[in-house]
């Protein structure tokens, strides 16, 4: 039996297990195992808590087919919290390892458990090969391809994990079952993506619906609400503090001297013992 905890951010939901003080088995098999939703726990993802060299602790993420992804912004509240609650870290500030760089969550607490997470993110990258998109271009922002024969105008970033940001003037249009798998394995992206459709609803907020490379469709995406408001403030001239309004509930996003900060709620689920065998 394994110790676990269930936590959401948003409705975007994890299977968090302690990796120091149990030995657990292959990650990759675990998580397919633990995240499906009828014969696991369900979830869209998989975090493990390890020891850091480098941070104060590190963030291991596996998406619900077993591939493992370098960041997660919802994740990353969740696990902030996880660690935070249980005495892991002692501080309200501190630094997480993650494949995609050191990231630095701050928590707030009410009734002595963390309620909030703000967390920078870091800058966020364009550059075409670190992505990676298949192009010419240094960068990819604005370009208009074909899907399903309609036009969409597609922009690629990474702010953690990398994500397209698709604007459309209304979502209800969006068949994503359909629209977000051709964009995930488009031959533009050699990694997949990670896929957001957005509408801009006034300078200060977006509706975002989220396409998750390796899950489908979640209720949110922290770093796919990261992206949207970066790439929005170019393209559409939104604001650098936007509200993004996704299926499972609203994130902030702030951009300040080039960084971006999400801020959002982590919720414990449950926590319990999964049976391995
Ligand atoms: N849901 C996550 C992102 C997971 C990204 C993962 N699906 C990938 O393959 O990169 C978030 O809140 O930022």
């Amino acid at each position: 039996m394994l110790e676990f905890a269930k936590l959401h951010g948003l409705g975007n939901d994890f299977i968090v297990f302690d990796g120091i003080k149990q030995k657990l088995p292959s990650y990759n098999e675990l998580a397919k195992k633990v995240c499906d939703r009828h014969f696991g726990i369900g979830a869209d993802g998989m975090i493990i808590v390890e020891e850091s060299k480098k941070a104060d602790i590190k963030m291991v993420f596996f998406n619900a087919d077993g591939t493992e992804a370098p960041m997660c912004g919802n994740g990353i509240r969740c696990f902030a919290k996880f660690v935070y609650d249980n005495n892991y870290v002692k501080s309200r500030d501190f630094t997480v390892e993650t494949l995609a760089g050191i990231m630095r969550p701050r928590v707030y607490i009410e009734n002595d458990l963390v309620s909030k997470v703000k967390v920078n993110l870091g800058k966020p990258i364009f550059d075409t090969k670190a992505i990676p998109v298949a192009t010419e271009e240094n960068k990819f922002i604005d370009k208009e391809i074909i899907i399903d024969n309609k036009k969409f105008n597609i922009s690629a970033v990474s702010v953690g994990s990398i994500h397209a940001v698709v604007f459309v003037n209304n979502l209800d249009d969006i068949d994503i079952e359909k629209i977000g798998p051709i964009i995930e394995n488009h031959k533009l992206f050699p990694d997949k993506i990670n896929v957001n459709f957005c509408q801009v609803i006034d300078e200060d907020n977006i509706k975002v619906l989220t396409w998750e490379r390796g899950v489908g469709q979640t209720l949110a995406c922290g770093t796919g609400a990261s992206s949207v408001a970066v790439i929005s403030s170019i393209v559409n001239n939104t604001s650098k503090c936007v509200n993004v309004h996704l299926l499972g509930g609203t994130v902030k996003i702030e951009q300040e001297d080039d960084e971006v900060y999400m801020t959002g709620p982590a919720k414990l689920i449950c926590t319990g013992l999964y049976n391995l065998n």
